[in-house]
């Protein structure tokens, strides 16, 4: 694992700089993952926090199962990939204190449903017991550390290998007219929500690596605004053109031919090719049908459920705080990180998290083993080990 040094950087931050680390990602010439362990500091466990975003740019240092489930429960770690990553780490964290059958079973069922939708989390824990129980009480611990990183390191590769079958789709309409390639996206499905390179934002970073002209439709994404904080910031930093939109500019714009195509990420993907995602998707993906504009879904296999064949009525949807739609964070023009109301007193708000996708929508799946129609068979040709 990376291990480094911490460098207080005022007014508002840490970097975290790693030696000799390889990783793509990078902010002010310094690598990063979105998660990593400091063998040199008790094998603590490190994130970003996401609610500081754009803002500020804050590292959490995690020691306790609870921190974990805290970060993943608030979001200050996010994004579905990432939070099975995390989680992992969380369970090692904990068999530090207990590494008996009882106490193991007892923390992978706490930290498995810190959230319900993203189904990463699941499969993170699920993989680590598949291990764990079979490994002796006094060796778990490293054991779980040595699994954790190796959930992490697989998720890099993967996103890598979606950045390549995705970058086809790029190549393929920049070839065919001058001009920027014109990309929706929606929430943030970049490097910070999975442990590097990101699952849609992957193949917009290798086009944009290669010269290719790209152009990023940020949705804001109400109401807690992870394109406006999270995938503006990414792009911002990597230096690909981007423009922040409200979410419902969306089916306008490509109503005036100014999207060649849609890229999201995911949370759930159904064996029959379903896509839960963040809320406000479906409508972009209607709207994408409506016009004719491609709408491509990015995510490695840990997000496929193969449990399930019907998104709608089977995948569980978060419900959360109203507060996350009645109040809005932001930065005032002096600079102070604040939250305001916009409804009035007495308003009820509902929350829900996510939507799903029917597969009829989506053009397509991108995975690291390839392109493939969002059906059962399609998903099936690629992974037939899942039949
Ligand atoms: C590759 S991230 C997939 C997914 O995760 C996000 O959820 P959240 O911000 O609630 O953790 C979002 O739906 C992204 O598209």
């Amino acid at each position: 694992m990376p291990v480094g040094r911490m460098l207080p950087c005022a007014p508002f931050c840490v970097f975290w700089l790693l030696d000799g680390g390889t990783y793509y990602m990078k902010i002010d010439n310094v690598s990063y993952r979105s998660v990593w362990v400091d063998t040199d500091d008790g094998w603590s466990v490190h994130i970003f926090d996401q609610t500081r975003l754009p803002w500020s740019l804050d590292i959490l240092r995690l020691t306790e199962r609870d921190q974990v489930a805290h970060a993943i429960r608030t979001m200050q770690v996010r994004g579905a990939p990432l939070i099975g990553a995390v989680a992992a780490y969380g369970l090692a964290l904990a068999l530090r204190h207990d590494s008996s059958d009882e106490a193991m079973e007892r923390d992978a069922a706490l930290l498995a449903a810190t959230r319900p939708t993203a189904v990463n989390l699941g499969w993170a824990i699920r993989r680590m017991l598949t291990r764990l129980r079979t490994t002796a009480v006094a060796d778990r611990v490293a054991a779980a550390y040595d699994e954790a990183g190796r959930i992490c390191d697989e998720d890099v590769i993967q996103n890598e290998a979606i950045g390549r079958q995705g970058l086809e789709l790029i190549e393929d309409i920049a070839a065919r007219r001058p001009g920027p390639v014109n990309i929706m996206t929606h929430c943030n499905a970049g490097w910070i929500a999975t442990v590097d390179w990101g699952t849609a934002l992957a193949p917009i970073y290798m086009a944009h690596d290669r010269g290719i002209d790209v152009h990023v439709w940020v949705d804001e994404t109400r109401p807690r605004n992870q394109g406006a904080s999270l995938t503006a910031w990414e792009l911002g930093r990597h230096g690909v053109k981007h423009t922040v939109i409200a979410d419902n500019a969306g089916g306008h714009l490509m109503q005036h031919g100014q999207v060649d195509m849609v890229i999201v990420g995911t949370d759930r993907v159904t064996r029959t090719g379903d896509v839960a995602n963040k809320i406000g998707t479906y409508l972009k993906a209607l709207a994408a049908h409506d016009n004719g504009v491609p709408f491509w879904v990015a995510l490695p296999s840990t997000t496929i459920d193969w449990t399930i064949n019907d998104g709608v009525k089977e995948i569980p949807i978060e419900e959360r705080s109203g507060r996350e739609v009645t109040h809005i964070q932001g930065r005032d023009d002096a600079g102070a990180v604040t939250a305001v109301q916009l409804v009035p007193d007495g308003s009820r708000a509902a929350n829900p998290a996510f939507d799903v996708t029917p597969a009829r929508l989506v053009t397509g799946l991108i995975t690291e083993r390839g392109r493939c129609p969002a059906t059962a068979d399609g998903l099936c040709d690629l992974f037939p080990e899942y039949v």
